[in-house]
């Protein structure tokens, strides 16, 4: 990947400053600590953060509103709404409110819709993410076996389509699946976005498989643990990404990668 911190203050020279704008609306405090570690790494590269932070009681007009003035100020680049919303909020309505072209977590319908033909605009960043490490470390995809555990639009339906576009047979299982350890023991790929703390242990992975966790769960410790149970899975894989320290940081990574892309304008 080119060198993002060159790539701003190539920008930079030309008077453009890369400019994320983040909606937060609530007091939800995951999503306080994931905005703070985004604004951390924005810093460091010299993208500008424009935080706009609305009560937890706020309004679907209100929040509305707030989009259409980012969509068309022409100083922002780049546009994330902070998940979750609270409840008197529609999702669908506020992604569907995001200009596309600005819409960096590619949640909007026409980004979706352009990643599932085969021909990808802007790419949720957390399937983003999955891919950038996979192909790092040359994991073969073509004709292999890729199971996905999860079907939310921000990780487990992106993470199908980017999967199948690389010409693996995708498999996605969710809440409703039966029998699901007979189909993640044939998993050469593995993808967990169950949102369950040891969801996965050793006894359902193929020997020498790939194992990517999405997961992101606080024990009652506070301890940040992913949804397989590291240890054991570690024991059976060839390969498997830590929580912490795996694909929550390639998360922010892609975020700023695709910020620096949409600020010059190239989807
Ligand atoms: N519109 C939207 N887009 C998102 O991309 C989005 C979102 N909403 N809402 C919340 C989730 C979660 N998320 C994370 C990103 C990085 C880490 C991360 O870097 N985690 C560190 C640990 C951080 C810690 O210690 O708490 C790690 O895994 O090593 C975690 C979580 C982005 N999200």
């Amino acid at each position: 990947m080119a060198d993002l911190t060159l790539e701003v203050a190539q920008l930079k020279q030309q008077g453009v400053v890369p400019c994320l704008a983040v909606v937060i609306v609530g007091d939800d405090p995951a999503s306080h600590v994931y905005l703070r570690s985004k604004q951390r790494r924005a810093k460091k590269l010299g993208i500008r953060v424009l935080v706009k932070a609305l009560a937890e009681t706020a309004t679907e007009a209100a929040v509305l509103k707030v989009l259409a003035e980012l969509n068309q100020d022409p100083k922002i680049n780049a546009i994330l709404v902070e998940m979750p919303l609270p409840k008197q909020i529609n999702q669908q309505h506020i992604l569907e409110a995001i200009n596309p072209a600005k819409d960096v977590d590619g949640f909007h319908p026409i980004n979706l819709g352009q990643l599932f033909a085969g021909t990808p605009r802007n790419i949720p960043n957390t399937p983003y993410g999955v891919m950038k490490l996979l192909a790092h470390y040359q994991i073969p995809l073509a004709g292999k076996n890729a199971v996905v555990i999860g079907r939310s639009v921000i990780v487990g339906r992106p993470m199908a389509a980017l999967l199948m576009n690389q010409n693996a047979t995708v498999t996605v299982a969710h809440s409703y699946t039966t029998n699901l350890s007979a189909l993640t023991k044939q998993a050469d790929v593995l993808v967990v976005a169950a949102g369950k703390a040891n969801f996965i242990h050793g006894d359902a992975i193929k020997p020498g498989a790939t194992v990517i966790d999405v997961g992101m769960n606080r024990t009652a410790a506070g301890k940040l643990v992913g949804d397989v149970s590291y240890q054991e899975a570690s024991q059976v894989a060839s390969a498997i990404t830590p929580v912490p320290g795996g694909v929550g940081p390639m998360t922010i990574t892609m975020l700023m990668y695709q910020i620096v892309k949409l600020t010059k304008g190239v989807a």
